[in-house]
């Protein structure tokens, strides 16, 4: 069964923009899927919709088969972890509590509001910071980490709420290269080892190669390609990162900076 699926999913903000229009996909656990397209494609967009955090204008999201809803929100998003460009952690708070922070959809209100964690979320917490290679951080201060590291504690934040799937909202494009492919490394071993489904956004095409078994290539809110990452030649790149209002240099640039 697809961990995420959405029907003729449409997305119009309040200002009239028309963010997604009709998109219809299933996504099934176990599969790395790199989602591609140009600046104001959709793509953070679709994220969002994912986890309940935009609400559809038409259409829906099912996560594990139950269908998204204000009602349900916040047990579905408990399933749902994320990780951000920018790690979103509190700085001034040491690694352990950034972590316990996944372990809050599973406290009552009042649990959570004054953070009161049991032994058993302590121990899924250095569970997770031993999965990323942080332990030993535990009790360091988020901020005094390095911009690699600071992503593997968002991991592990993910990990911690024992999701089903981990959307990774352009979770590379804050690092260097080399850290760039340990952290999807990362992410395509937890995708492989637990079953989860793992959605990236990513602006850097080359990457798919190495980490996505699909990759969804959106244009102006539509999917416009949506096969294995061998499939994606050239041209068909071009298609996905083509824009009828983008003079000819400015897209080449986007294309070059695709690659770089
Ligand atoms: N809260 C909002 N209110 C109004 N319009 C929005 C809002 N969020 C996004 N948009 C618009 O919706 C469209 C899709 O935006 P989105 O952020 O999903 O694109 P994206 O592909 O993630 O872009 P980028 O790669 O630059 O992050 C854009 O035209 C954007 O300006």
């Amino acid at each position: 069964m697809a961990i995420i699926s959405t029907s003729h999913l449409s997305k119009r903000y309040a200002n009239g923009t028309a963010a997604l229009n009709g998109v219809s996909l299933a996504l099934e656990a176990g599969q790395f899927t790199v989602i591609l397209g140009p600046s104001g494609s959709g793509k953070s967009t679709l994220l969002r919709l994912f986890n309940g955090l935009e609400t559809p204008t038409e259409g829906s999201v099912s996560i594990n088969g139950t269908v998204l809803q204000r009602r349900n929100l916040r047990h579905v998003r408990r399933e749902v972890g994320m990780v951000f460009q920018h790690f979103n952690l509190v700085g001034r708070l040491n690694v352990m509590t950034n972590v316990l922070i996944g372990r809050l959809a599973y406290r009552s209100w009042l649990g959570s509001m004054l953070h009161l964690f049991r032994e058993e979320d302590f121990r899924i917490a250095h569970e997770a910071l031993a999965r990323v290679g942080l332990a030993e951080k535990a009790w360091v201060r988020a901020d005094q980490l390095s911009g690699g590291q600071q992503q593997r504690v968002g991991i592990a934040r993910a990990l911690a709420q024992r999701p089903r799937v981990i959307l990774a909202d352009e979770p590379v494009a804050s690092l260097d290269p080399v850290t760039s492919t340990e952290v999807l490394g990362l992410l395509k071993q937890i995708c492989r080892e637990d079953g989860i489904a793992v959605v990236a956004n990513l602006h850097q095409p080359d990457y798919t190669h190495q980490y996505a078994d699909r990759v969804i290539g959106l244009n102006s809110g539509r999917v416009i390609f949506d096969d294995a990452p061998g499939q994606l030649t050239d041209n068909r790149l071009q298609t996905i990162y083509h824009r009828d209002s983008q003079p000819q240099e400015t897209r080449h640039a986007e294309l070059a900076l695709a690659h770089a």
